[in-house]
């Protein structure tokens, strides 16, 4: 079990929205980029600043995992302003929660530790997948023992590194975790993938992007327009003042909430460019009929008089098919999500949780080989189990805004990357009833 306290639960009713939802909802840093900065911090050849840095759950056990292995983490003005002191590394004990981007991102990190690291996690975290990354290191010269939470690396204060064969259908984090740290390996890595098509391809992306601007070599081969193999060369990872964009995953609840009301939501500051796969939200709530603008405010949502399924294909943004799920849920026609098998792995199964919980309120969603078929069907109110998944509490949530008595048995979860989501989404309510829908900037979370 984790040792931060993610682990206490709390029921909620989520709240129905009697008129149109109409807010600005500012969202915290991204998750991903978050971990993936200061990772990079601890392996830079200076001190690092990271602004905008998210804190959640998630994101303070990769500050913990870091500073047990020798990295001085500091806040500087504010808790999302961090000051990071890169240090020798030694051997820890790494509380891994149930965050895959600590589970994946830094036992390559801790295989150059001077002395052994032990991981565990959640008792949750433990089903996940974790042998391809453990082979992977195996196969760049590490000694690790066991194949899944918990394991043990047996560092010795350098990392051969090299070529090595993984299957990484299962996870992109197999991929990005090897890629993050390989700089600081001795011959660099190249990372070959055999298997079924990768998933969430902009995650790599962004690891590719940042391990870039931190001055480090990498090289992408293709193979059937997919990228099938990866080369870091080996040399210093320069320190870098990182900027963490908003959290364009969990603004995708927000939004939702003006597409299911026909309302009108504005998250600012949503980057022109990214690599974030949230982004794609955009496409998808345009195909289900939602009006999508990005101005200088931000991106705006504006929901339509019918919400419209659609048949989308998410293998590269699985983050999102909680949101979409429920989206298509409420909407007047069927849909199909595909691509989506590696869901099963993810903080929960997420294909069989979903079809489970939106049976229980009268709902049409079965699980297909790869993904979810949803058809209309009237909802009403129940219990709507979370599983310890962020994602799941926050889909129950959009479905309260139109069926009353959703009974969320724990939105506590939601600490794992949006701590206080619920008041959050209370504020946003509050607010477009003090505007009674007349006002496009009723509410405001920033
Ligand atoms: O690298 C990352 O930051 C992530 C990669 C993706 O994992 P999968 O490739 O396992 O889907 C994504 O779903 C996860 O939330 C975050
Ligand atoms: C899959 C997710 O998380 P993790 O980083 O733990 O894999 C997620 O946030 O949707």
């Amino acid at each position: 079990m984790g040792e931060d306290g993610g682990v206490s639960t709390r029921a909620w009713t989520a709240p129905t929205a009697p008129r149109p939802v109409r807010a600005v909802v500012a969202v915290p840093g991204s998750k991903s980029m978050t971990n993936r900065a200061l990772v990079l911090a601890a392996l830079a050849d200076g001190p690092s600043t990271v602004t905008g840095a998210l804190r959640s759950r998630d994101t303070d056990l990769m500050i913990a995992a870091l500073r047990a292995l020798g990295t001085g983490i500091t806040e500087a003005d504010s808790a999302t302003t961090l000051h990071v002191v890169p240090g020798p590394i030694r051997g820890a004990h790494i509380d891994c929660g149930l965050a895959g981007t600590v589970m994946r991102f830094v036992p390559p990190l801790a295989a150059l530790a001077d002395a052994d690291v032990q991981f565990d996690g959640d008792e949750q975290a433990r089903t996940r997948p974790q042998a391809t990354l453990l082979d992977g290191l195996r196969g760049l010269g590490v000694r690790v023992d066991g194949d899944r939470l918990p394991f043990t690396v047996h560092a010795r204060g350098e990392v051969p590194g090299g070529t090595v064969t993984i299957d990484a259908s299962g996870s992109s984090q197999f991929v990005s975790g090897l890629l993050l740290s390989a700089a600081r390996f001795d011959a660099g890595v190249t990372v070959r993938h055999d298997g079924p098509p990768v998933p969430s391809l902009p995650h790599i992306d962004m690891t590719v992007a940042m391990l870039r601007r931190a001055g480090v070599t990498v090289e992408i081969a293709h193979r059937h327009g997919a990228p099938s193999e990866w080369t870091v060369k080996p040399g210093a990872v320069r320190a870098v003042d990182w900027v963490v964009e908003p959290d364009l995953s969990n603004a995708t609840p927000f939004l939702a909430a003006a597409a299911v009301t026909g309302g009108e939501v504005t998250v600012p500051h949503w980057p022109a460019e990214t690599t974030q796969a949230g982004d794609a939200i955009r496409a998808i709530l345009t195909d289900m009929g939602a009006d999508v603008r990005r101005t200088d405010a931000g991106l705006t949502v504006r929901g339509p008089g019918e919400l419209l399924g659609l048949d989308v294909d998410l293998h590269d943004v699985g983050e999102l098919a909680p949101t979409v799920t429920a989206l298509a849920a409420l909407a007047t026609t069927p849909s199909t999500l595909r691509g989506i098998a590696h869901l099963r792995g993810h903080e929960t199964d997420r294909l069989a949780a979903l079809a489970t919980e939106f049976a229980g309120l009268g709902g049409d969603v079965t699980e297909t080989a790869d993904g979810l078929e949803i058809r209309p069907s009237p909802l009403h109110g129940g219990p709507w189990r979370a599983y310890a998944d962020h994602r799941m509490a926050t889909a129950g949530a959009i479905v309260g805004l139109r069926v009353p008595g959703i009974e969320i048995d724990d939105v506590a979860t939601t600490a794992k990357t949006l701590p206080g989501f619920d008041r959050m989404w209370e504020t946003m309510l509050d607010s477009s009833a003090a505007h009674d829908g007349s006002h496009p900037e009723g509410a405001r979370t920033e």
